[in-house]
């Protein structure tokens, strides 16, 4: 499903209007009766009209006169007057049909007695034009509404959530059910702005269909993600369901190879290899019988194992490289040597994950413009590949996609909702999951995962598409309470998302 910026979708608002002649209050209008029908169904008695000066506050007006038309009683709040034609239009019609409009400045006793006699609110305050910080009376308005028991709809967006990223500063208008227009916009998704959002209706109001196309940011749905599904050949062999090896693995961090190598067979990969310091291969060893384990010269991987492990990819079509191999300067050294190497170019993909992505810090040269590479980053990692601060890189579309396109690259940064981006500059976010993947482990259980979907023959970049949004799907179904969920457990229930699928 496509997503819009607030920016884009002024775009198509002005698109609409200017080549294809759809005047804007006929787009008004359309806006409130796709509120209209969205309200009757509650058969409210009293209706508040929380209106701002945009077109915001317009769709809000027509709306409410609508409500009026059906003997429904319906009241504003207004903050500021109408500042545009259409909104200034509806705000007079309002009037005509008997709309009360109060002003709001602060909040009083008595406007908070006026408030509690209402039985549905809905929110016409800021839709896309919305910039910034809310005021303090707004502030204490809006809290004082979210305190509220009273069913609440919020017009295109919650007031006080910001359309780009989900950013809520200080608080949001919590809705209900949020009706928006043309197409979902980012910051209906991304955390915090999610939990304001309430159910999100998506309401066609007559803009051409064709104009979202201009948008190169999806929403990674089922349907998407069931076209992604690998096929199983029923005669297949286990080389047909491709060749993983995990370069993984250390004293400190002895299960993240595992849990990668656990991925990569529970997705559906023929066959799993690891590579890893002795330490570590015989945790592997003792858990997953299933895997092919080949230990390093020492303690940790240095480019002493490169010779072998450069045999080893003759045999295999996927590599991870980078969960739990620690920091040390060999180690560096070793992921440095391997990534530059002529080797792994046979590769169909090569993952780069946890401390790989530290080395590639060093010299993110290394990565430019090499097709096969995809990188899994999670922020602080991401931070440091970019040098800029958590702060500022997290649900930052604008961000990933810069790195994906001046690196030549593909990548997910790894958050609640995820963001991937290849090196064209498309965007996919994924937003399955849950927070039972807010723990040590899961990042190994993605890369392996992902692994193995390049193995059964996705694309790269397909696979951080799939096996972003299976992982998610796997927390999600899981029958335990996330709190208790573990990286092993969600692969449990690969199973589970597989069934899922194929009943779409
Ligand atoms: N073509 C149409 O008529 C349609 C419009 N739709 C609706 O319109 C809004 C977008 O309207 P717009 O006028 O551009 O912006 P807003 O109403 O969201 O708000 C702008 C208004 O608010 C002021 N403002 C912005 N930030 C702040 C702030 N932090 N504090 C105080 N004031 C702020 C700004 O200066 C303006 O005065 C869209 O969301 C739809 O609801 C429909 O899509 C139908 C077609
Ligand atoms: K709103």
């Amino acid at each position: 499903m496509k997503l819009v910026f607030p920016k884009q979708m002024k775009e198509i608002d002005r698109r609409t209007i200017e080549e294809f002649g759809i005047p804007s209050l006929l787009l008004m209008e359309n806006a409130a009766t796709a509120l209209e029908h969205e309200i009757i169904p509650f058969s409210p008695h009293k209706v508040l009209l929380l209106c701002g000066s945009g077109n915001n506050g317009g769709d809000a007006y027509a709306a409410g006169r609508k409500l009026l038309a059906r003997g429904i009683e319906v009241s504003a709040l207004r903050i500021g007057m109408p500042s545009t034609r259409e909104a200034r239009f509806n705000y007079k019609l309002f009037k005509n049909f008997g709309g009360k409009v109060y002003g709001f400045k602060a909040l009083t006793e008595k406007i908070k007695c006026f408030i509690k006699k209402h039985d549905l609110v809905l929110d016409g305050l800021f839709g896309v034009g919305f910039k910034g910080m809310l005021s303090a009376e707004i502030i204490d308005l809006i809290e004082y509404l979210n305190a509220l028991s009273i069913f609440k709809i919020a017009v295109d967006i919650p007031s006080g959530i910001n359309g780009i990223n989900g950013t809520v500063n200080p608080v949001a208008f919590k809705a209900d059910t949020t009706v928006t227009f043309g197409a979902a916009k980012p910051g209906h998704y991304f955390f915090p702005g999610h939990s304001f959002t309430g159910l999100l209706k998506i309401a066609k109001i007559g803009f051409p269909e064709k104009l979202f196309e201009t948008s190169n940011i999806e929403l990674v749905d089922d349907k998407l993600a069931k076209a992604f599904l690998p096929e199983r050949i029923p005669w297949g062999h286990k080389g047909t369901f491709g060749k993983v090896c995990i370069v993984g693995g250390s004293s400190k961090y002895t299960g993240a190879a595992l849990l990668a190598a656990l991925g990569s067979i529970r997705i559906g990969a023929g066959m799993v290899y690891t590579f890893t310091p002795k330490e570590t291969q015989r945790v592997v060893r003792n858990s997953l019988p299933e895997v092919i384990s080949i230990a390093s010269k020492s303690a940790i991987l240095t480019s002493e194992d490169l010779e072998t492990l450069h045999a080893l990819i003759d045999d295999i079509d996927t590599l991870v490289v980078g969960t739990g191999i620690g920091r040390a300067d060999e180690t560096v050294e070793f992921v440095k040597k391997l990534l530059s190497s002529e080797k792994v170019k046979s590769l169909k993909a090569v993952i780069i994950d946890a401390d790989a992505l530290y080395a590639v810090s060093k010299v993110p040269e290394i990565i430019m413009g090499r097709e096969n590479f995809l990188l899994t980053p999670h922020p602080g990692e991401f931070s440091r590949l970019t040098r800029k601060a958590v702060e500022e890189i997290v649900n930052n579309i604008d961000a990933v996609k810069s790195f994906a396109r001046e690196m030549e690259t593909r990548l997910i940064l790894k958050g609640a909702v995820s963001i991937i981006a290849n090196e064209s500059g498309n965007i996919w976010l994924n937003n399955t999951g849950n927070t039972g993947l807010a723990k040590a482990g899961s990042g190994d259980l993605l890369s392996g995962t992902i692994a193995g979907l390049v193995a059964q023959g996705l694309s790269p970049l397909e696979a951080l598409i799939f096996g972003s949004y299976f992982m998610g799907k796997a927390a999600e179904l899981a029958q335990e309470y996330e709190a208790t969920l573990s990286a092993s457990m969600i692969a449990d229930n690969y199973g589970k998302v597989f069934e899922y699928l194929k009943t779409l």
